[in-house]
């Protein structure tokens, strides 16, 4: 039987997608399959579907901020909202997909875990390089990289195909052409992926 492929469509800029990444390899391991880590612009999808962030409905924001705090709690894992936030988040999405597939992972990881645990502002180059350094890639190398017109061209090439497959927010999950979205799915991901779901 061919290995299932769980495609995770993230932006570092999204607190519930730090949180389900800390939580997705696990979850891929459990249940037999391989990952695949795609990076795509949040904002991009917000504005081609005619969505907005939960910020920005006062009661909504409020009651996120709970929310999230309640999900590191369950987890047992750190989050630090970061003063500066909304982030851009560009530079670090073309930075993934500068990379080889098999370590957008290893990025992504580390770019959450500088923004979302360590208040790193990663909207700056100097920030990425130093955050891109400390995980074992060559930061002045990534950069340069996430300049040129084929990342630039990837992350809206993924972009364009979350929102043509559905995507309005994040974290996405696709098991074919199964959607999945919230970190709060992981749970229905993982009954999808263990056959609990079959109609
Ligand atoms: N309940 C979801 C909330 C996820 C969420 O609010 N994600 C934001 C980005 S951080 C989003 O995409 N919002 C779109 C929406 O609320 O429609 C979860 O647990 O992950």
């Amino acid at each position: 039987m061919t290995q299932r492929t769980i495609e995770f469509f993230w932006d570092a800029a999204s607190p519930y997608t730090y949180l389900a990444a800390t939580q997705i390899e696990a979850l891929a391991q459990r249940c037999g399959c391989s990952l695949q880590w795609r990076p795509f612009v949040l904002g991009k999808a917000f504005e081609a579907t005619g969505n907005r962030a939960p910020a920005q409905i006062p009661a909504k924001g409020k009651y996120l901020f709970k929310d999230l705090r309640l999900w590191a709690k369950h987890y047992g894992v750190p989050l630090f909202f970061p003063r500066v936030f909304p982030v851009n988040s560009l530079t670090a999405g073309r930075i993934g997909c500068a990379l080889p597939p098999e370590q957008v992972g290893r990025w992504a990881q580390a770019v959450m875990t500088a923004y979302w645990t360590r208040d790193a502002d990663i909207s700056q180059a100097e920030v990425l390089k130093g955050v891109a350094d400390a995980a074992g890639f060559d930061g002045a190398a990534l950069l340069a990289a996430a300049q040129e017109q084929p990342a630039k061209d990837l992350l809206r090439a993924n972009t364009e195909e979350a929102v043509e497959r559905g995507v309005f927010g994040a974290p996405t999950f696709f098991v074919g052409e199964q959607m999945f979205w919230g970190n709060d799915r992981l749970v229905l991901l993982e009954d999808y992926l263990n056959g609990k779901l079959a109609a």
